[in-house]
């Protein structure tokens, strides 16, 4: 708790070096954490923690669900807040309130409508929907997100209640730099962004993919622990392609097409510039406040031309690409000790990735880090050999070249259809026939590791996973996309057709497969949610200034370690999802790590101070705290 108040003290005495004017609505809303000993008294129900300052009184309390607690405040509280009487009189604590709002969970009948319940409840009590979400994490996980934030994200519109997050639209152009302290947070740890044009596997979504971050920010809280107040959801709404979405009269976004080319890098510096002058991720002497930005969803190529334009400018990564390189590297490394492997073989890999996109590229950029790190193969081009890479078209061949150069990157939307830019020029394999069909690829290379990041189901087909099973005892099939409606395959396919052999990873999750022989298909889930929370938490923790490459190698590592050689053994690569908090506490640590022997960071550590102590105690937990109101005091 020393390090959550001197956190609040650095932060407080930047912020009110850097922002003199400010919009009194902020400081209105600012809750301060203070000593619990000061305030507490005899009733209130947690001691010895924290209070929360608070300028709100009345139904503002009942109504902020930052503060609110629902019908546990203690009559102390109620007194002192003046909400005594606009509650029912028990005060009944946060485990009768979990009680009451699992088993009306429970009785949602769908998928999509369990995501409204939870929404409806992360908007009036936080505490308690993080309570909740961290005490049926794995059961939620699903709900909240994916498979089931893919349907809510196409159903957004529909389903609207309330606001959450920030949109910045084409007509709030100009204006940004002043609608950022709209926001009423001083304090903000992590943003995820998208532009909503490549939502899961599910395509443009628009303005509607703002349940995309809402998902992630969740995860961020319940998974990584940072905490709610300091997360902010943004939706940058550029227009939409989506013709049924244009044509819908329900829809909220801009109905116009997506902004392209030099309008939208413009479009997208604007609110970045807007988003460093209120929260800037500038490490000197005197401002060591950081907002770490994770972009989110942003399709080929502008994911990756922002994260170039940006990452060493601010603190920020893509998580389609280098988070998702992290958890699939993982994977790989534990499925090579399932296999009786050393991680240390990794070179000695076939891999066949199927999708050429932010993600297919991403992971194949972490492989080929890993196996020049590991230092099997002496330069990047012996690595990119290992690797085979697909488009629709099929295996990236010779006349892919030829239809591309290399001054074509910045140009994206405009590239010749076919043609690749310079990240996927490196797979290019002209030894091989142009374009060659997945299913006569596997039987040619004979690879040890089939991935899926297309976006499109059903992408391996009979043959092809059956193909792999021939050639190897234990085949690694990782159908990566989302929701799982657009996984390459099932588990049940990847099972059948290996007669029970595959080492299974999934972008969604599958439920384990039922084996002819009675044995147990053990599947897994392999997706950034694994990696984003105890990254972003590393950095958070650790103020670093920037995200390397290295901090996704190390979380890569940290996770592949965590496995039990009996678990490795029934082919179980990773934890299950209950237990994201205590792999983003490994991961996050290993992150701090790196942010200290690459010099990314300017705090100190006191004497004797140990990360993993300093990673562990700096996760938020979600128990109520005494509330005291500023004029009480007074
Ligand atoms: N498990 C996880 O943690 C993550 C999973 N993903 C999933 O990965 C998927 C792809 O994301 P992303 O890379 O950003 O998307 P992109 O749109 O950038 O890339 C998709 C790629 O798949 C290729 N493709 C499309 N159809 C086929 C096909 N029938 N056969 C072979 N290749 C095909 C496309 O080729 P072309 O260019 O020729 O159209 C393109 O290269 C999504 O479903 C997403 O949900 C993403 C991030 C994390
Ligand atoms: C998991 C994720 O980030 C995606 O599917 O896009
Ligand atoms: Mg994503």
């Amino acid at each position: 708790m020393a390090f959550a108040t001197s956190r609040l003290l650095v932060r407080t005495r930047a912020h009110s070096a850097i922002m003199k004017n400010r919009n009194d609505s902020i400081i209105r809303a600012s809750t301060v954490l203070l000593k619990s000993q000061q305030f507490s008294t005899n009733n209130d129900p947690i001691r010895d923690k924290t209070v929360h300052m608070t300028s709100s009184r009345g139904v503002n309390v009942l109504h902020d669900p930052l503060l609110s607690k629902g019908t546990a405040f203690s009559i102390d509280e109620r007194e002192r807040l003046a909400i005594r009487g606009l509650v029912p009189p028990r005060c009944q604590e946060m485990d009768k309130q979990i009680l009451r709002v699992k088993h009306n969970l429970d009785i949602c009948e769908t998928p999509l409508s369990k995501f409204i319940f939870l929404a409806a409840l992360q908007d009036r009590n936080e505490t308690l929907f993080y309570k909740l979400l961290i005490e049926h994490l794995e059961e939620l996980a699903g709900i909240i997100y994916t498979p089931t934030v893919g349907l809510a994200s196409q159903r957004s519109h529909s389903i609207y209640r309330r606001p959450r997050g920030m949109y910045f639209s084409s007509q709030d152009r100009g204006n940004m730099s002043a609608m950022v302290y709209n926001w009423p947070q001083d304090e903000v740890d992590v943003i995820v962004v998208t532009d909503g044009s490549r939502v899961l596997g599910l395509g443009d979504l628009g303005a509607n993919g703002m349940q995309i971050p809402i998902g992630k920010l969740s995860l961020y809280v319940a998974a990584g622990g940072i905490r709610p107040r300091a997360v902010l959801p943004v939706v940058l709404d550029v227009g939409t392609n989506n013709e049924a979405l244009l044509n819908d009269p329900l829809y909220l976004g801009m109905g116009h097409p997506r902004l392209e080319g030099d309008d939208y890098y413009a479009f997208v510096e604007e609110w970045i510039t807007a988003i460093m002058t209120r929260w800037p991720s500038n490490v000197s002497n005197i401002i060591t406040i950081h907002v770490l930005i994770q972009f989110e969803d942003f399709k080929y190529p502008h994911a990756y031309n922002l994260l170039n334009k940006y990452r060493d400018r601010i603190t920020c990564f893509n998580d389609d690409i280098q988070s998702t390189s992290a958890i699939t590297l993982a994977g790989i490394l534990a499925s090579l000790k399932a296999r009786g492997l050393a991680q240390e073989d990794l070179s000695n890999e076939r891999i066949i990735c199927v999708g050429a996109g932010s993600a297919g590229v991403g992971v194949c950029e972490g492989i080929i880090d890993c196996m020049v790190d590991q230092g099997k193969v002496k330069t990047r081009e012996e690595a990119y050999r290992r690797i085979y890479m697909l488009d629709q078209n099929g295996l990236l061949g010779n006349s892919a070249v030829s239809a591309g150069d290399k001054s074509r990157v910045m140009q994206g939307p405009e590239r010749p259809k076919g043609s690749l830019d310079e990240r996927q020029l490196c797979y290019v394999k002209s030894d091989l026939p142009d374009r060659m069909n997945l299913e006569d690829l596997i039987e040619e290379v004979k690879p040890t590791v089939l991935l899926g990041l297309t976006g499109i189901g059903g992408v391996f087909s009979e043959k092809a996973i059956r193909t792999m099973a021939q050639h190897n005892e234990k085949p690694v099939i990782f159908p990566l996309s989302n929701p799982d409606t657009h996984a390459e395959c099932t588990a049940e396919q990847a099972f059948k057709w290996t007669d029970g052999k595959a080492i299974f990873a999934s972008g969604s999750p599958f439920k384990d497969v039922k084996l002819p022989n009675g044995k147990i298909g053990r599947t897994n889930q392999c997706n950034n949610s694994y990696s984003f929370p105890g990254i972003g938490l590393g950095v958070v923790t650790s103020k670093a200034s920037r995200v390397s490459p290295e901090m996704f190698l190390e979380a890569a590592k940290a996770i592949a370690d965590i496995a039990t050689p009996s678990q490795l053994k029934e082919g179980i690569l990773f934890p299950g999802v209950s237990q994201l908090r205590h792999v983003s506490n490994k991961v996050a640590t290993r992150v701090c790590e790196v942010a200290y022997q690459q010099g990314l960071t300017t705090k100190k550590l006191k004497e004797g101070e140990v990360l993993a102590d300093l990673v562990r105690d700096s996760m938020y937990d979600p128990e109520y705290v005494p509330l005291v109101n500023h004029h009480h005091m007074a």
